[in-house]
């Protein structure tokens, strides 16, 4: 259980400078849009999880607020920030890039700022990789792109090395864009930051199409790669529909969690079966998938499945999962093998099949942002600005239940966010497409 051990928010100091901003802030007080930074946000939002708590009210553990401070504890005039940007891309990498760039340049007037080159590589001299200097001139109308301009990158680095580029280039505050390895990294490069007797905040602003970083609202660009994905669930229930035994198979991404898989099926709402990670299934027997798809195929004509590509792992035989730079799993492809034993299933029944299979893959998450996602980075970029200036580190900014918080980053990585078998997601889920609650 999360306690308030768990929620506690690290800083370099205290704040002696003031902020440039704070004439805007006026007098702002709590309320159902503003947290005002000597307030807190509760952790848990309903009386039973509060009550079994058996703590008084001002025990409870609770949030720091996300959102600009009156003082400051960085001098902008002598602050320099770096940016990178690791892992898998995500729509609005650029816009949350563009967005830390234009806060901390017109808004605290920090005038230098650098983005390190593909991943954590770039701080890496071995690499040879340039800083890129980065203007508000530079990121005006990278929004309009997918991707980052600063490239990515996976595979461990040496923090140590990392470090030294921050010294080297005289870095007091690290911006790192990334998922759960990233922030891993950037723990690394706290613990030597503190060994080294350092004062460089490092914030995160958590990526990951896969929205598999917990305690947090749905991750940014995943409102994006989720509608791309309908696209493909569009085709393939056109495909199926105008074909005798017409099958409609589309493969996800979603390594270890379904999120996609299971929203973009509900948006189009004409699939028949999910299959996510975090739900096994049975391929075989009476109470298996393909006899379930065999009925519904001759009962209705045509049937559409969408799949995770982290799910029915144990199906696919022969393949050994293999790891890429970062040690993530590789998964062997689920997709083609349903789509095999789809079709000797059907053909050994003598039921008549035709498969369409769609694999849109890299194509989800490569696209720019959508306009919600856009105005999303926005505000992370510009929360993640004043907890770094504030002196706030080793922290993500989150939108946590509609508030920005700090997350520590040892929380956001103490587990991985699922599609809950149980909760009201997958329940949905089932509504919608009709399937059973298992195939066992
Ligand atoms: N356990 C770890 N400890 C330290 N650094 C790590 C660790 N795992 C990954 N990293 C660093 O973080 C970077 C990105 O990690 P990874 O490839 O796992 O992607 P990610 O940030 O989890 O994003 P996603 O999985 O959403 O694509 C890597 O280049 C690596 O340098
Ligand atoms: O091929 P790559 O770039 O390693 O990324 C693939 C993985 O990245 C993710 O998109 C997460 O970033 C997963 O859904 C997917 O398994
Ligand atoms: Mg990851």
């Amino acid at each position: 259980m999360v306690d308030s051990a768990d929620l506690a928010v690290r800083t370099l100091g205290p704040c002696r400078i003031d902020s440039p901003l704070a004439p805007r802030l006026g007098a702002r007080e709590t309320t159902q849009h503003s947290v005002v930074e000597e307030d807190r946000i509760l952790f848990d939002d309903t009386l039973s999880m509060a009550g079994a708590r058996g703590v008084p009210l001002e025990q409870l553990p609770s949030l720091e607020p996300g959102g600009p401070r009156k003082k400051i504890y960085f001098d902008p005039a002598k602050t320099r920030v770096g940016i990178v940007t690791c892992g898998g891309l995500c729509p609005g990498l650029n816009d949350v890039i563009r967005g830390l760039v234009l806060e901390l340049s017109r808004h605290y007037g920090v005038r230098r700022i650098v983005g390190f080159r593909n991943g954590y590589r770039g701080f890496i001299p071995e690499f040879g990789e340039d800083v890129l200097d980065l203007t508000p001139e530079v990121v005006m109308h990278i929004d309009d792109e997918g991707g980052t301009i600063l490239g990515t990158s996976r595979g461990k680095q040496d923090p140590e090395a990392i470090v030294d580029a921050l010294e080297r280039l005289n870095i007091n505050i690290l911006f790192v864009i990334g998922g759960d390895g990233t922030i891993r990294g950037a723990m690394d490069v706290v613990r030597v930051v503190e060994e080294r007797g350092l004062k460089v905040a490092v914030i995160g602003i958590p990526k990951t199409i896969d929205n598999d970083i917990p305690y947090i609202d749905q991750s940014f660009g995943f409102q994006t790669a989720m509608s791309e994905a309908t696209k493909s669930i569009h085709a393939a229930s056109v495909e199926a529909r105008s074909a005798p035994g017409g099958i409609g198979l589309v493969k996800l991404m979603g390594r270890h969690s379904g999120f996609i898989a299971c929203y973009s099926t509900l948006a189009k709402d004409d699939a028949d079966y999910v299959l996510i990670p975090e739900v096994p299934f049975a391929l075989d027997g009476e109470r298996g998938f393909l006899e379930h798809l065999r009925q519904r195929v001759q009962e209705r004509g045509h049937a559409v499945v969408v799949v995770a590509e982290g799910a029915g792992q144990e199906h696919v035989e022969g393949e050994e999962p293999g790891r890429d730079a970062s040690g993530n799993v590789r998964f062997g492809d689920i997709g083609r093998l349903l789509r095999k034993r789809i079709i000797e299933h059907l053909d050994a029944r003598g039921v008549e099949n035709n498969v369409r299979y769609f694999d849109p893959s890299y194509a989800i998450r490569s696209v720019p942002a959508n306009p919600y996602d856009s105005a999303y980075c926005l505000r992370l970029a510009h929360a993640a600005v004043h907890a770094a200036m504030a002196g706030r580190t080793e922290v993500i900014v989150a939108r946590r239940r509609r508030r920005f918080v700090h997350i520590p980053m040892g929380l956001a990585v103490s587990r991985r966010n699922h599609v809950d078998p149980l909760g009201d997601l997958w329940m949905s889920v089932l509504e919608a497409t009709g399937q059973p609650v298992r195939f066992e």
